[in-house]
């Protein structure tokens, strides 16, 4: 039972509502304070009497706290894992709270650069860095306010797969269970090299305006844009797009014309102008280069002497997943972690061409890994309830 002053009466009600908690300052990493923070929540099902049962599900880069539900006003792109959380679906909310925090520093409701700062004009990129250990600082507060000791599970993937391992590997008292998918313990040289085109083409748009173009009615859409093509590239798999698009023209369209005038389009010139011009709609560009710089400094072993010790040292039950096709984080990558986390399950090899994006595509393979990590959390509540664990 919620009563008026219990904490959990500070969630949004579990219909999926869009609601906002303030969780107050935020002391990051840098020793920087972030005054007067708020964060987004959706969530989904009923707390149990003791809030065992809430699931945390982390959300990627350009994703949002909208882990279910059509497009509204409010929310710009569908649920993205709209087949797999729902009543009788794989994450279940008849049994499970699934709860979703749009990340600190983001744009969909919590307190970012498209924010306003406490002196009334917008922080643009006056907002401190913020690394993925400070995104879990700030949603260890929430749980604080909530009174949820432990989550039932932390689940999530690229971003959000980053994020559930710094849960994993900070709290892993406070995390019952995991699901980790399509990441790697740190950013690679790759990683870092391709994201940060991104970042330059975000910032040398004349209308980034150092990072203050906030309000002033000009908005740096062209590179925004630009780093989208760069970055969807890498979401796919390359095969894929091959045989989606080959070197065909758009429909109506001659790329082969001979003036230069680049006014006909390849096919996948296209459909990549199509994704850009979609996340540029919905997304604000410091953000992006915020969230994209944390991602560069992605790094568990960081002060805990180097990614090996830092996952031996994590005991929690945990699926590991990666893709067959993913080139941004190779599977590799997730072999490294299913290696070395010793409550890791066989790593899930996820057979899918449609790359990175595969954990937001292959629902057929990603729900039985979700439906795994519940299994795990039932296992441990079990053992622990016998003092076993
Ligand atoms: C965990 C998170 O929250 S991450 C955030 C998830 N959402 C996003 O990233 C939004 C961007 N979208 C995507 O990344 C992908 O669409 C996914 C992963 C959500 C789904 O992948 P898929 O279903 O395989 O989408 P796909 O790559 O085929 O793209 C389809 C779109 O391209 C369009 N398209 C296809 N070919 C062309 C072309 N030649 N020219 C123009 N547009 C084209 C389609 O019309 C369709 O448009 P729509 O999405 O507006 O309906
Ligand atoms: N499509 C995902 C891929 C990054 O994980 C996103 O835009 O966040």
């Amino acid at each position: 039972m919620v009563s008026a002053s219990d904490p959990l009466a500070l969630l949004p009600p579990g219909d999926g509502t869009l609601g906002h908690v303030a969780i107050g300052d935020v002391t990051l990493v840098t020793g920087v304070v972030l005054p007067a923070v708020t964060l987004a929540v959706q969530r989904w099902g009923r707390v149990n009497e003791d809030r065992s049962n809430v699931v945390l599900v982390e959300h990627a880069l350009t994703g949002d706290s909208h882990v279910v539900g059509p497009v509204d006003s409010l929310h710009p792109t569908p649920g993205w894992w709209n087949g797999l959380v729902g009543p009788g679906l794989p994450l279940d909310t008849d049994r499970y709270c699934v709860v979703s925090v749009n990340v600190l520093g983001g744009c969909r409701g919590s307190t970012g650069p498209s924010s306003l700062h406490p002196d009334g004009h917008y922080w643009g990129a006056r907002f401190p860095a913020v690394s993925v250990r400070d995104m879990v600082t700030s949603e260890r507060m929430l749980a604080d306010l909530l009174g949820i000791e432990r989550w039932a599970a932390v689940i999530g993937g690229s971003m959000g797969g980053a994020r559930t391992l710094e849960w994993m590997i900070t709290h892993p008292e406070r995390v019952r269970a995991a699901c980790v998918l399509a990441v790697g313990a740190r950013a690679s040289a790759d990683q870092i090299g391709i994201q940060t085109a991104q970042i330059m083409a975000v910032t040398s748009d004349p209308h980034w305006q150092q990072g203050g173009y906030h309000g002033t009615g000009r908005t740096p859409v062209t590179g925004l844009g630009i780093a989208r093509r760069i970055a969807h590239l890498s979401y796919r798999g390359e095969v894929e797009l091959d045989e989606r698009f080959a070197n065909r023209p758009q429909p109506g369209e001659d790329p082969r014309a001979e003036d230069l005038s680049m006014s006909g389009r390849f096919a996948v010139q296209s459909y990549l102008d199509h994704q850009a011009g979609k996340l540029v709609s919905r997304f604000d560009a410091c953000t992006y280069v915020l969230l994209t710089d944390a991602l560069n400094r992605h790094d568990v072993g960081l002060d805990r002497g180097g990614v090996e010790e830092a996952l031996h040292s994590c005991p929690v039950p945990c699926v590991i997943g990666g893709v067959t096709t993913d080139r941004l984080y190779p599977l590799r990558q997730q072999e490294e972690l299913a290696a070395l986390l010793p409550g890791a399950d066989p790593l899930v090899v996820i057979e899918s061409p449609a790359g990175h994006d595969g954990f937001l595509t292959e629902d057929d393979v990603v729900g039985p890994m979700l439906a795994r990590t519940m299994e795990l959390s039932e296992q441990d509540t079990i053992e622990r309830s016998r003092g076993l664990a």
